[in-house]
């Protein structure tokens, strides 16, 4: 594990600013230290040479008061920088994770293990606050107090000077070594952690099943035997910390112990100047201290070393490639090409989908049916430009979408996801997602398209009832927000509504619905078309039969050749 991780530096720039003010301090401590020590041997030697004096007396207190209160000072304020470059750490850390996270996309999330991620950008990036806060301006203090101090020694007893030479060295090839045992197992901590926090949030977000399968017990025994792993883990760390720590004393104490034995020695011989001998026995521990120091933080902040590897996968995971036309046309007129289009998700074997060909053309209502997992969602998640596409290309006025910023390009397109996240916040902020300014009358509107006026209008709270903020998954009947599950997805549909967006791409809008309700649904789709280009994604056949032009994809492998059209071709009438 290296003392410094320069990737930090890379990745945290804003904290570089009171890291250089830390370290700049760091000098100033290192010759309030040195003076301190000239000053304290003042307070002794001078009343014995020349009396007790007030002179003698009141001044070197004086200065050594002085020189106290100066150090306590930049003591003081080393500490407010480092908390604030260990916060701006943190902050700067968390956000760029979060943001290469959304840059990835949803298909990269969905393969990533959202509790590890969570940990990671919890607790994972909190524990990287002591590195920045407390072993990095200790790291500092190393490089700069010990050669200072060295040097004074050097300048008072050439042997003293000797000593500390020899002996210092120890203290960072022991660290080092142990540095190097600790990495190994922090990383084993940290990992341990990690699979704890996934294996609870996964328990979590399953519980009504395992309850209702009674399966709940056996999770309990798992978590237990994940935490028992966990807690040896960090025993194992701790136990390296506190005897390498009592290691890296013996050594300094004895060297420490060396310096005076050598020096008390001459003075009986009058070899040594006793002036000179106080400051030199005052100043050698300090050359010690801040690497004894630097052992003791670094324990402190292992784990947040281990968690900055994660991080730095993370950040250095590669993003897909993005548009950079802003010309995005008016897709309210234009019509969507899709041309031999075959995706595939990393790591997989087949293609998800294709090749397809199909056209949208506007105010026309599509639906996409076929077999479960025959591509359906994925031909939505490929206009959305969150799948990989492998060949082929969806195509506007001749031009790919992929050529396009994503941004510019999805402020036109809506979507209702299969499993829709309602996210915490009012119910209005939810209807508003992809339309901001849209005005009261026009969410109720939307609400009442959908069927879900007087549910709403019997909320006391109204549009500023505040949703719980289920997750995305919240299945097994949980009803998170307040809302069933239906109601949930009624709930998306009508922040579609809202959008009034040109194309809507919709992942099984009637799915959980009864029939009169599926009805009601089916209206809605075609006011919709009236301004959008609609595509939907459906398994049932009453909303299937409603649309302009019905797509059937084909199960996976049922073609041999893209010719014979595993997807055949959709157009509009
Ligand atoms: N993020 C992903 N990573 C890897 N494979 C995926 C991913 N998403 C979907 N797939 C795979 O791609 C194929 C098509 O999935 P898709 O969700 O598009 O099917 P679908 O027709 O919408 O299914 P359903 O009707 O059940 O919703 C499936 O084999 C699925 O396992």
């Amino acid at each position: 594990m290296k003392p410094l991780d320069p990737r930090l530096v890379r990745y945290a720039t804003r904290a570089c600013a009171p890291l250089a003010a830390v370290v700049a301090l760091g000098v100033g401590q290192a010759v309030l230290v040195i003076a301190q020590a000239y000053a304290l041997a003042d307070v002794i030697v001078e009343p014995v040479r020349h009396g007790v004096t007030l002179h003698t007396v009141a001044v070197p207190l004086v200065a050594l008061a002085g020189i106290g209160l100066a150090r306590g000072c930049l003591t003081w304020l080393t500490d407010v920088l480092a908390q604030k470059a260990g916060l701006r750490v943190t902050e700067q850390l968390r956000s760029r994770l979060l943001q290469h996270c959304l840059d990835l996309g949803p298909a990269w999330l969905s393969g990533a293990r959202r509790g590890e991620l969570t940990a990671l950008l919890t607790r994972g990036v909190s524990a990287l606050e002591p590195y920045v806060a407390r072993y990095l301006p200790t790291l500092a203090l190393a490089a700069i107090v010990p050669p200072l101090s060295i040097a004074v020694i050097a300048y008072q007893d050439g042997w003293s000077a000797v000593i500390i030479v020899l002996t210092l060295p120890l203290i960072p090839v022991f660290g080092a070594l142990v540095g190097w045992a600790t990495q190994r197992r922090s990383e084993r901590q940290w990992r341990s952690m990690a699979t704890l926090a996934g294996h609870f949030a996964d328990v979590t977000a399953g519980l009504p099943t395992l309850v209702a399968y009674r399966r709940a017990r056996s999770q309990s025994e798992r978590i237990r035997e994940v935490t028992r792993k966990h807690a040896e883990a960090s025993m194992a760390t701790l136990r390296l910390a506190f005897a390498s720590s009592a290691v890296l004393e013996l050594v300094a104490t004895i060297s420490v112990a060396l310096i005076a034995v050598s020096v008390g020695l001459r003075l009986i011989d009058s070899a040594i100047d006793f002036r000179a001998a106080l400051v030199v026995l005052l100043l050698a521990p300090e050359a010690y201290w801040p690497l004894r120091r630097v052992g003791a933080e670094f324990h402190a902040s292992a784990e947040g070393l281990a968690a900055m590897s994660q991080v730095a996968a993370v950040l250095e995971t590669p993003l897909p490639s993005r548009g950079t036309r802003t010309d995005v046309p008016d897709l309210r007129t234009a019509v969507i090409e899709v041309r031999d289009l075959v995706v595939r998700y990393p790591d997989r074997a087949t293609a998800a989908l294709g090749p397809l060909t199909l056209t949208l053309r506007p105010r026309t209502l599509h639906a996409l049916t076929g077999p479960s997992g025959c591509g359906k969602s994925t031909v939505l998640a490929a206009m959305l430009g969150f799948a990989p596409i492998e060949s082929g290309a969806i195509t506007v006025g001749g031009v790919d979408l992929a050529e396009f910023d994503p941004d510019r390009l999805r402020s036109q397109l809506a979507w209702l996801p299969q499993h829709p996240a309602i996210p915490a916040g009012t119910l209005g902020d939810s209807l508003r997602l992809m339309r901001p300014d849209a005005t009261e009358e026009q969410l109720h509107g939307a609400l009442e398209q959908v069927g879900l006026g007087q549910v709403i209008a019997r909320l006391p709270d109204g549009l500023d009832t505040v949703l719980a903020g289920p997750s995305a998954d919240a299945e097994d009947g949980e009803s998170a927000a307040g809302l069933s599950a239906g109601e949930r997805a009624r709930l998306a549909l009508a922040r579609v509504l809202v959008s009034e967006r040109p194309v809507v791409l919709l992942d099984e809008p009637s799915a959980r619905l009864d029939a009169a309700t599926e009805q009601a649904i089916v209206e809605v789709m075609h006011r919709l078309r009236r301004n959008a280009t609609v595509l939907m994604v459906t398994h049932r056949a009453g909303t299937a039969a409603a649309a302009d032009v019905r797509i059937e994809l084909e199960p996976a492998g049922a073609a041999e050749t893209p010719a014979s059209g595993r997807c055949p071709v959709g157009s509009a009438a």
